[in-house]
């Protein structure tokens, strides 16, 4: 599993590996299969508004500590979006935790293996969980999410990884999420485990740009680990410009809800890159979600949302 390679005197180079990129990438999405897809989850707990925290707020380090030059980072409405990461905090209710937990235990059987990533997953669980798709859209989850990020946020319109649950179990093959950046820029991570269910599954984060990660060593001080080992425990993450990974499970079990998010305002500025999402999927389901987020659009917080099955967030929405 690891990569790590000892050089006299020095500290070894990452003792986790990196997710492929060029031409391994283009490996990945020949081979790679659309994931499958669960029938539903009948009797499942039903979503309420109210399971949404009123005062989601956390911690939050921006993308100019991550040494982002305002110039690379998007302007609009007299907002720069450049939240880098917020959290720990809290977004849902215990009782919104609750239910949300038994959901994605009910959700694990149809979870399949990415070789990309690297840990067990279930792609697109918002179409299999009625309580996890109302959730995502649900205009008060939305508001406390953009408020997060500093910009109007609705689901991604790619579908495929909008929703995406993590299950790493500390026995058999190392279920571990290789050193990678996401396709996506706004991305909320919640734990639906704390430190106490399992070792290891450690979220480190490299605090520095991307271009600066190639060769970047086990102890170099901008390796971070988040804090967030807590049961419930939210983490915001500009996901597409923090290269991050997780440790692997040693014992116990650790299950995430990561969800992908998209500013309708920023429709052009969108990071996915077509080989990265068909290394996840393969290229037969990337094709129609690609056309779905490229085709032109004349008001795209309008089309956008509406192609989301989303409410519109807008900037006075956030500022509130
Ligand atoms: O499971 C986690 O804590 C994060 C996983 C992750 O980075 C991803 O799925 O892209
Ligand atoms: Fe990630």
């Amino acid at each position: 599993m690891t990569t790590a390679r000892t050089t006299r005197g020095r500290s070894p180079v990452l003792n986790l590996p990196r997710t492929a990129t060029g031409f391994d990438q283009v490996l990945h999405a020949l081979r790679g299969r659309k994931p499958r897809r669960a029938t539903g989850l009948p009797g499942e707990p039903r979503w309420r508004r109210e399971f949404v925290r009123r005062d989601a707020a956390g911690p939050r380090t921006s993308l100019e500590e991550f040494g982002y030059g305002s110039h690379e980072l998007n302007h609009a409405h007299g907002t720069v979006d450049d939240t880098a990461l917020v959290g720990p905090l809290r977004i849902l209710t215990p009782e919104g935790l609750d239910c949300l937990a038994e959901v994605c235990d009910r959700l694990e059987p149809s979870a399949g293996s990415s070789r990309f990533i690297a840990t067990r997953r279930l792609r697109s669980a918002d179409l299999m969980s009625a309580f996890i798709n109302n959730m995502i859209r649900d205009r008060d989850f939305l508001l406390a999410c953009s408020r997060l990020a500093g910009v109007p946020l609705i689901p991604h319109p790619l579908r495929i990884p909008t929703a995406q649950i993590n299950y790493f179990e500390g026995r058999g093959r190392p279920e571990i999420v290789r050193w990678h950046r996401d396709g996506m820029d706004y991305v909320l991570t919640i734990q639906l485990n704390g430190y106490e269910d399992y070792d290891g599954g450690r979220f480190l984060y490299f605090q520095g740009r991307t271009d600066e990660f190639p060769g970047v060593r086990e102890d170099d001080p901008r390796i971070r680990e988040a804090p967030c080992g807590e049961r419930g425990t939210a983490l915001f993450l500009h996901g597409s410009r923090i290269f991050h990974a997780v440790t692997p499970v040693t014992r116990g079990r650790r299950v995430t809800l990561v969800i992908s998010f998209f500013c309708p305002y920023f429709a052009r500025q969108d990071s996915n890159t077509f080989w990265h999402l068909a290394a996840d999927d393969g290229i037969p389901a990337t094709i129609p979600s690609w056309l779905r987020l490229k085709w032109p659009v004349r008001d795209p917080a309008m089309d956008f949302s509406l192609r989301a099955g989303s409410p519109v967030i807008t900037w006075e929405d956030v500022r509130e």
